[in-house]
């Protein structure tokens, strides 16, 4: 489960129904192009907290109906809503996805006794494992290494999608957990995470930039850390032109450029202008 995996986009029509063609080509451009090691279903990228119940099935199954086993599948499970998350595990899990993600539960201030009683409620309502998605900055949930210390007590926890800057964090955890798997989420940092010794990451931007993404990976692990920097400046030039037009608007018209059906954005999230829709196609020239 080491490895580069894409937070995998969705293609939605202009409609917000699920595009099941669209979705097949993004799954299938990741597999060929991008050449991750898995996909990470249904998570933040995946427009995952603005969906239904059966659209995350949904969404699982064809995934998994497209991928058949070339590559891992993780699915993010994560909600607010306990119940509708342990039924997302089941299904997941009786799909044949690798492991299971969720999102710290959010919205509400629930204290650590209530987060640990979630995670340990959905992975022992299955056979499978659970990858903690942390990612403070949009749910407000910050863990001390000492609480994810308890939550790994459970040996089905077997690592964290780590979806922050802190590096000191970071370095404590790689310190005091050397046999679980951790994640670097965010792919400005990816050189300085691989750095600190991180098993993988988990990205949306590799849905367009998963070539990039496997180079500054794999030089950091070579420690070829002055060329590894080279390809992390070009794809920070990327990043910081998508995150200014619009993220996941903008890495659908990327893919859109490359000829995959990427659709629409889920509304609320907006439509680009025609003018950032320019500005996305010369993006696409800009960086490929
Ligand atoms: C919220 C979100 O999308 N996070 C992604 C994964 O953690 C990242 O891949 C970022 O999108 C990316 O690093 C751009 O900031
Ligand atoms: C990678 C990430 O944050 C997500 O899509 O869940």
């Amino acid at each position: 489960m080491k490895g580069l995996f894409t937070a995998l986009m969705v293609s939605y029509d202009e409609e917000g129904n699920i595009n099941e063609k669209g979705l097949r080509e993004i799954i299938r451009y990741n597999i060929d192009v991008n050449r991750v090691d898995g996909l990470y279903v249904n998570g933040s990228t995946g427009e995952n907290f603005m969906i239904s119940t059966e659209e995350k099935k949904e969404i699982f199954r064809i995934t998994k109906d497209e991928v058949k086993d070339r590559v891992k599948l993780i699915a993010q499970v994560g909600s607010v809503n306990l119940k509708e998350a342990i039924e997302l595990a089941k299904y997941a899990t009786d799909l044949g996805y690798d492991a299971l993600s969720a999102v710290t539960p959010f919205y509400y201030k629930f204290d650590f006794e209530e987060i640990k009683h979630y995670y340990n409620s959905i992975i022992n309502a299955v056979n499978n494992k659970m990858i903690i998605y942390s990612i403070p900055f949009l749910t407000g949930v910050n863990m001390s290494v000492t609480q994810f210390e308890e939550l790994f007590e459970n040996e089905k926890i077997i690592g964290v999608k780590f979806t922050a800057g802190d590096f000191y964090l970071l370095e404590r955890m790689r310190r005091a957990f050397p046999d679980k798997l951790i994640y670097a989420g965010f792919d400005e940092m990816l050189l300085s995470a691989a750095v600190l010794g991180v098993d993988g990451a988990i990205g949306s931007t590799f849905n367009v930039n998963g070539e990039r993404a496997r180079q500054i990976f794999e030089l950091a692990q070579q420690g070829k850390i002055a060329e590894a920097r080279e390809i992390q400046h070009v794809t920070n030039d990327l990043i910081t032109d998508v995150l200014d037009n619009g993220l996941y608007q903008t890495l659908k018209e990327i893919l859109k450029e490359k000829g995959v059906d990427a659709g629409y954005c889920r509304q609320p999230m907006k439509k680009l202008s025609d003018e950032k829709i320019g500005i996305a196609k010369s993006i696409a020239r800009k960086y490929w």
